[in-house]
């Protein structure tokens, strides 16, 4: 049984106190939250910091980024190793500001998505389209084109302890997400997707919707049987926005 999931990504944003205050923030209002698990992804700078003010809580921590080394000369990156020693669990990939900014392709964040599972960590596969390709159509072709390029390198079979994140593009950051009915038909679609190769990855794959979660859509969002939780970029910076949206989840998959 796949179980909820709802991580804040907090992109290029914090600092030492922010990282401090959020997080004791919200161990006090998740103390009693069950039945979903909640991560934090802070930048890399914070997450030794983060996983020791985690300690004892239901909270994980997880990063937003990392190389396709494992060690050696590649100046300004971090490793999975490195993640992984810091006590993080999990690692967003292919975001789309990476895709976009830092040029990623299907086949690197391919790459990146082995090493993070050879690690053992887990990784969080974020695919979606643009405003044009949703306009073209071609939603369902570019979702599809993005999850082939792990499955076609790994083998389905590769999905297994893995998360999804859809999350459109033109929902990113603009407060204007994705109806739950919009949302649902594309995670319905990945899912059916997935299934073609193996229904038991399908089933207990991990889809979260991401694009403009706040504390006033996301229960509806939830309700929705494909949408297992949520990536969620500037309402996770704000401890009572971001512990309502848990709660969402943990009542609406209860
Ligand atoms: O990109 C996102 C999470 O990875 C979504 O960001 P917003 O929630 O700010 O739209």
């Amino acid at each position: 049984m796949r179980h909820p999931l709802v991580m804040g990504n907090w992109k290029l944003n914090g600092s030492k106190q922010l990282t401090a205050d959020l997080i004791s923030g919200l161990r006090t209002v998740l103390t009693d939250v069950q039945g979903c698990k909640v991560v934090i992804a802070p930048p890399a700078l914070y997450l030794a910091q983060a996983v020791a003010a985690v300690e004892g809580s239901n909270i994980g921590v997880g990063a937003q980024n990392i190389d396709v080394n494992l060690s050696g000369a590649f100046t300004g990156e971090t490793s999975a190793e490195m993640l992984k020693d810091t006590g993080a669990g999990y690692v967003i990939l292919g975001h789309s500001e990476r895709r976009t900014y830092h040029h990623e392709t299907d086949e690197v964040v391919a790459e990146k998505f082995a090493i993070v599972k050879q690690q053992g960590l887990i990784p969080v596969l974020c695919i979606g389209e643009t405003e044009a390709e949703n306009e073209a159509g071609k939603t369902e072709e570019v979702c599809s084109r993005q999850i082939d390029a792990v499955i076609n390198a790994h083998g389905v079979e590769a999905l297994t302890d893995a998360v999804i994140a859809y999350e459109p593009v033109w929902a990113i950051g603009t407060g204007k997400s994705a109806t739950p009915a919009q949302a649902q038909a594309v995670h319905k679609f990945i899912r059916d997707h997935i299934a073609k190769q193996s229904r038991e990855v399908a089933e207990q794959v991990i889809i979260q919707y991401g694009g403009s979660v706040n504390d006033k859509n996301a229960a509806e969002l939830f309700g929705q049987p494909d949408i297992d939780g949520a990536l969620v970029g500037g309402a996770s910076l704000k401890a009572d926005a971001f512990s309502v949206i848990v709660k969402a989840a943990a009542a609406a998959k209860a």
